[in-house]
């Protein structure tokens, strides 16, 4: 008999009653596609990362799908913040559901003039500052440059009254988990979210002799199996290094009740899913959800507590 098992969660005042979200980017850019994640089993739903201004994004094929991920350079095609910001007033908190806003200027001065429009709106959820886009031709991704990340983080706290997360590119070295660490815990950031996509990936056709997607002469932001291993470590050693009051949602990788498992034993309070959530669409919230519940109900876990962060090493 399965004792009551409960997939809730929580970062700072913000409940859950699922753990698990949509990754921002995938089957978030329309009021439909949003409503469809809400009216799920989901938890909430986070939108598409919005700029000032409507934006086409890059040239298609933008996105290819493979047997292991994904390979996009999408370029941050959206309907602008004003569309964004408006969904999320009018939804956030319904039925018990969150709504997180992200938002990925171009600039500091873009990320400035947007986290003003939100502290200024109705607006009363969780607002993710997206400093990872990694298909912007010319652009580099802010999360690589420590000094920027202060510095936006700095301008930003000067106003933003508001819970703010960050989303953040994977890093693959001690001393980039160390010097990203020394930034954040300066700063009342609610939490943070890793991994975005493993950016400027190469993926080849061999029969054609090309390469899959056209922007960027083919480099483009990994997803999928191909991310797992780098999403776990982002997980793990950013919560054995940030202050407990940075909530950490772990995204990269997710395709089953066993990923999650893996993230939360990482340390990750809440997860989001790209990749396989583009190929599965909303049916995928209940399906894992249940294989989590059976591990846990095998494992003798009622609680998400109970083994978060709780990795053993050997
Ligand atoms: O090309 C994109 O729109 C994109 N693609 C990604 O894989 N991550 C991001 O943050 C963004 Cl903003």
């Amino acid at each position: 008999m399965q004792t009551k098992i409960s997939l809730a969660s929580h970062i700072g005042d913000y409940k859950f009653d699922n753990l698990l979200l949509n990754a921002a980017g995938v089957r978030c850019s329309t009021t439909d596609e949003l409503e469809k994640t809400l009216d799920s089993m989901a938890g909430g739903c986070v939108t598409k990362s919005a700029t000032p201004e409507e934006r086409a994004g890059n040239e298609s094929p933008r996105m290819k799908a493979l047997p292991l991920g994904s390979i996009n350079s999408m370029g941050l095609p959206n309907h602008g913040i004003d569309y964004y910001l408006k969904f999320a007033e009018e939804n956030q908190g319904q039925n018990g559901k969150q709504v997180i806003l992200s938002v990925a200027g171009l600039s500091i001065d873009q990320n400035i003039e947007m986290l003003k429009k939100v502290q200024e709106s109705a607006f009363d959820g969780l607002t993710e500052l997206n400093l990872s886009c990694p298909n912007v031709a010319g652009k580099s991704q802010v999360g690589y440059d420590f000094d920027a990340v202060r510095d936006v983080l700095t301008a930003t706290f000067k106003f933003f009254k508001k819970p703010l997360g960050l989303k953040l590119p994977p890093y693959f070295d001690f001393n980039q988990f160390n010097g990203i660490s020394e930034v954040l815990n300066d700063f009342p950031v609610t939490y943070i979210n890793v991994i975005n996509s493993i950016g400027n990936g190469l993926v080849v056709d061999p029969e054609t002799e090309s390469v899959v997607i056209k922007p960027k002469g083919g480099f483009g932001g990994l997803g999928g199996d191909y991310v797992k291993p780098t999403a776990l470590a982002n997980v793990r050693a950013l919560r054995q290094r940030l202050d407990p009051r940075i909530s950490i949602i772990g995204t990269g990788g997710i395709k089953s009740g066993m990923d999650v498992f893996e993230h939360v034993l990482c340390g990750a309070d809440l997860v989001q899913i790209g990749t396989a959530f583009g190929y599965e669409g909303t049916p995928i919230f209940e399906r894992i959800s249940k294989e989590l519940e059976e591990i846990m109900d095998k494992k003798g876990y009622q609680t998400l507590d109970d083994f978060r962060g709780k990795l053993k090493t050997i």
